[in-house]
């Protein structure tokens, strides 16, 4: 009482309401000034272009780096835009899981805008009730286990015509890539359209030639980092002049597009009950039906069934055969198995390849270490704010995966950096995002519904040309010394070609089957 008493009296009047101010400036200042609260650690921004001076020619070997430092979730600036990045296997399976709704919108960038026709379709879409629509059309119409059946006839054919046209360059350097990219397009423009784009079959006119190498380049272009949709404010002025490319290049895709469309549309074909149904034909007949689309998605779907079918299996299937030529004991056990599962009268097919887990095996180490998606394609956070690992995502913010981070993280793998294929015949582990340390395919709400297309695709073209052929480097190279430089992209693949010899295994009648 004598401490008030010697405080004056108009203070002595005011002082619970003083208290009171303190205390609100306290609690409102800690608020506001709050390192943007609970969001996750990570490194420095810089203004205007914030981490991007620490991210390399492979963003997914640096942003690796640096969450051995920051941690499985990661806060960090690309250029004024927030992200956050997942590398830890806890964090993801808690992002695909938990938070599966939050996360599953597309971020709107350029080249979504333009190779998605204004954000149609499905890969650079928002997660809509439409979209939801969309993944069902294609997953229930094209690419379901019963659908793929019916399309087992043409991977069967593609299967063989890479098998003979391998033969027929016996003894000579062949540039792999080159037939992997012939037996992927064609067998995915099969499925569509009903027709080949490359071989004896195909129509070789000149529109379609320009159509193909307008995907090819919309597929490249699609993984070019644009400046502009990471500090918005300069986006006017096109840079990189990538804006003018995505609009020429869309034009001529749906321009092709739309004429087949229109000429399927008045002139339909007629199938027999076991005959395989092109997707275009499909999507046709569910006009007036409750999955009626409109033209322009109908469009924006095949296009995205070409972007995401036409270069991954391929070039997978690039990086299963030169790993290997460089690991020979490999090989020779692959050999050994097909050989004594299939002989050598016929070629290997899909109904084969229950029995032949080592090329399962195979084809799983190569995804875990040469992954062709190695970051998720980057997500929006709506609904929002959200919730990671404790931390508070704010809406709007953008997230992805670090799908690299999580195979070879050494907690889970034992010598992550080894090629082992044997790893996945000691333990029982999914790719299709169910085992949070492997996802090469994605999980969740906005997994890749080309899934068991491209898994299927890479084990028969694995088996067959083990089978198939004996291999040898060109100008007797040293395995070991095969150039491994990956080169970072929307499909992330081999920097050098692999160039090598094949010689024949089998009978030649074999081959012609
Ligand atoms: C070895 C082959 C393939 C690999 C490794 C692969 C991998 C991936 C990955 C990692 C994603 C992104 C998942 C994410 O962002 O979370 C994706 C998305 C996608 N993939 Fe694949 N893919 C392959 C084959 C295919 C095929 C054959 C098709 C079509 C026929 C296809 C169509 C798509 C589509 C449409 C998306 C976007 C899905 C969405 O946003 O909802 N992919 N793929």
């Amino acid at each position: 009482m004598e401490l008030l008493s010697s405080i004056p009296a108009f203070l002595q009047e005011n002082c619970y309401s003083l208290l009171l101010v303190l205390l609100l400036v306290i609690v409102t200042s800690r608020w506001f000034f709050r390192k943007p609260s609970d969001l996750p650690p990570g490194p420095f921004s810089l203004p205007m272009i914030g981490c991007l001076h620490l991210i390399g020619p492979l963003p997914h070997v640096s942003l690796h780096e640096l969450s051995r430092k920051y941690g499985g979730i990661m806060h960090l600036k690309f250029g004024t835009v927030p992200f956050v990045v997942v590398s830890s296997e806890e964090a993801a399976k808690e992002l695909y899981k938990y938070r599966g709704l939050e996360f599953a919108s597309k971020v709107p960038t350029i080249a979504g805008r333009h190779f998605g026709n204004d954000f149609n379709g499905i890969i650079y879409a928002e997660y809509t009730p439409q979209l939801k629509l969309y993944r069902k059309i294609v997953n229930t119409h094209l690419l379901s286990a019963t659908r793929l059946k019916v399309y087992d006839k043409i991977r069967r054919e593609e299967q063989c015509s890479l098998a003979r046209s391998i033969v027929s360059a016996e003894g000579t350097p062949i540039k792999l890539r080159d037939k992997f990219h012939n037996l992927n397009v064609n067998i995915i423009t099969y499925m569509l359209f009903g027709e080949r784009f490359y071989g004896a079959h195909a129509r070789n006119t000149a529109a379609l030639d320009a159509f193909a190498d307008a995907v090819i380049e919309s597929l490249r272009l699609s993984g070019v980092f644009n400046i502009s949709d990471f500090i918005p404010g300069i986006k006017w002025l096109d840079v990189q002049r990538l804006e003018k490319r995505y609009k020429q290049l869309i034009a001529k895709v749906n321009d092709y597009l739309l004429s087949v469309l229109q000429d399927h549309r008045r002139n339909p074909r007629k199938y027999g009950r076991d005959e395989p149904v092109p997707f275009i034909d499909v999507l046709l007949s569910l006009d007036s039906t409750e999955e009626e689309v409109s033209d322009i998605t109908k469009l924006s779907l095949l296009f995205d069934m070409l972007l995401g079918a036409v270069d991954t299996s391929a070039l997978s299937l690039e990086w299963a055969i030169t790993e290997l030529l460089r690991h020979p004991s490999a090989m020779e056990k692959a050999r050994k198995d097909i050989d004594s599962v299939v002989g050598s009268n016929r070629l290997v097919e899909d109904s084969d390849l229950d029995q032949l887990p080592f090329i399962a095996a195979i084809a799983k180490e190569t995804l875990r270490l040469h992954q062709l998606a190695p970051l998720a394609l980057p997500k929006v956070v709506r609904g929002g704010p959200s919730k990671l690992g404790g931390y508070t995502i704010p809406n709007g913010t953008c997230a992805f995966v670090n799908f690299h981070s999580l195979g070879i993280d050494p907690a889970h793998w034992k010598d992550p950096m080894k090629y082992r294929p044997e790893r996945f015949l000691e333990a029982d582990i999914d790719v299709f995002g169910q085992d949070y340390n492997l996802l090469p395919f994605g999980s969740g709400r906005r997994m890749c519904p080309g899934a068991k297309l491209g898994f299927d695709t890479l084990q028969i073209g694995i088996a067959t040309l083990v089978q198939g052929f004996e291999w040898k480097l060109a100008k007797g190279q040293d395995p070991a010394d095969i150039n491994m430089d990956e080169t970072y992209g929307l499909v992330c693949h081999k920097t050098q070609p692999l160039i090598a010899v094949p010689k024949a295994r089998l009978e030649r009648s074999v081959y012609s089957s």
